[in-house]
């Protein structure tokens, strides 16, 4: 099936494009000049980045939602294809890779149920690899996330508001509004807000028509990418690795932020429409993700590394 033709059918099924309001960042041909698609000008790409970092090995790292999944009503309906699947697992086979989500760590594997890659949930606060595991499971923040009476008063807080739903991903709450009539959200938005001044650890963030709350802590998907790889299973240090970062939402822009400190890298972001980002290079939607991931697979497979 082509790019145009699985994208028509999962419109098809009643899925929704992955399209978002876009920033006014001027046109998407100016846009795609300053941030050139990774499979367009993949060959370009990999030996500026191999040039640039000579001996160093790939690590891949990838987001969930709106990444490896097309962008859905239900949260719990965002499956993958069987043939991104596949695609991860030749890439995960080629590379040392992980998933960074703002999930659950469990909800993710479920997702994807693969084990030769690793996983990290709760927007990273939730880690584990063969080698090492971080938890922030002995944090003070943890109790008052986990206990699930946030979760509970919150969702009697706004169970007048049709269409809202409250998931519990472990140590953040996503409140989601894609399913809550426009002239509701900024009521649910101020409800949420309004809430959540009592619990001063937490901050709330914004993703894809969801608020995501989350313990007020020094860690994001940005520290996360920096802790993966500087675990044996990626090299052991930042130093020795050139990381490729998927993801398509706000708080990927921190493992965007992580792979410019570094130096070295290729933060690519998942995008239909031009937007803000600190990536460098651009893929349309999880369709593209999967052709590119291939693709990678195959270029290391033939010998090009
Ligand atoms: O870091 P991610 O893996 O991208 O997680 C971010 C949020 O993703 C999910 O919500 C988003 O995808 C849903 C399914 O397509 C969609 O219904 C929702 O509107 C999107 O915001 C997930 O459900 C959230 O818990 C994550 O925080």
């Amino acid at each position: 099936m082509g790019h145009q033709d699985e994208t028509e059918s999962w419109k098809a099924r009643g899925h929704e494009d992955n399209r978002e309001p876009t920033d006014d960042v001027g046109s998407h041909t100016s846009w795609l000049e300053k941030h050139p698609s990774a499979l367009d000008g993949f060959e370009d790409m990999m030996m500026t980045s191999m040039a640039a970092a000579k001996g160093k090995k790939i690590v891949v790292l990838l987001d969930y939602d709106g990444t490896l999944s097309h962008i859905v009503p239900d949260p719990d309906q965002a499956f993958m294809t069987e043939a991104m699947r596949s695609a991860v697992d030749q890439v995960a086979n080629c590379f040392p890779t992980a998933i960074i989500s703002g999930r659950r760590r469990d909800k993710v594997y479920d997702f994807v149920k693969l084990d030769n890659l690793c996983y990290a949930g709760s927007h990273g606060l939730d880690i584990s690899t063969p080698s090492a595991s971080s938890k922030y499971s002995n944090h003070k923040h943890q109790s008052r996330t986990t206990d699930g009476k946030i979760k509970k008063a919150l969702e009697e807080e706004i169970k007048g508001i049709e269409g809202a739903m409250i998931e519990d991903n472990t140590f953040c709450i996503s409140v989601h509004y894609r399913c809550v009539k426009e002239e509701k959200v900024d009521n649910l938005k101020g409800t949420v807000e309004s809430f959540m001044k009592a619990y001063d650890n937490f901050r709330i963030s914004e993703g894809k028509k969801v608020m995501e709350i989350r313990p007020k802590i020094d860690w994001d998907k940005g520290r996360a990418l920096q802790y993966l790889l500087d675990t044996p299973d990626f090299g052991s240090s930042s130093n020795d690795v050139i990381p490729v970062f998927i993801g398509d939402d706000k708080t990927d822009e921190d493992a965007f932020k992580a792979i410019k400190t570094i130096g070295r890298g290729i933060p690519i972001v998942v995008s239909s429409t031009p937007k803000e980002t600190e990536a460098s290079y651009s893929l349309r939607d999880p369709t593209e993700v999967m052709r590119f991931l291939l693709q990678l697979a195959k270029w290391m497979e033939e010998g090009s590394v």
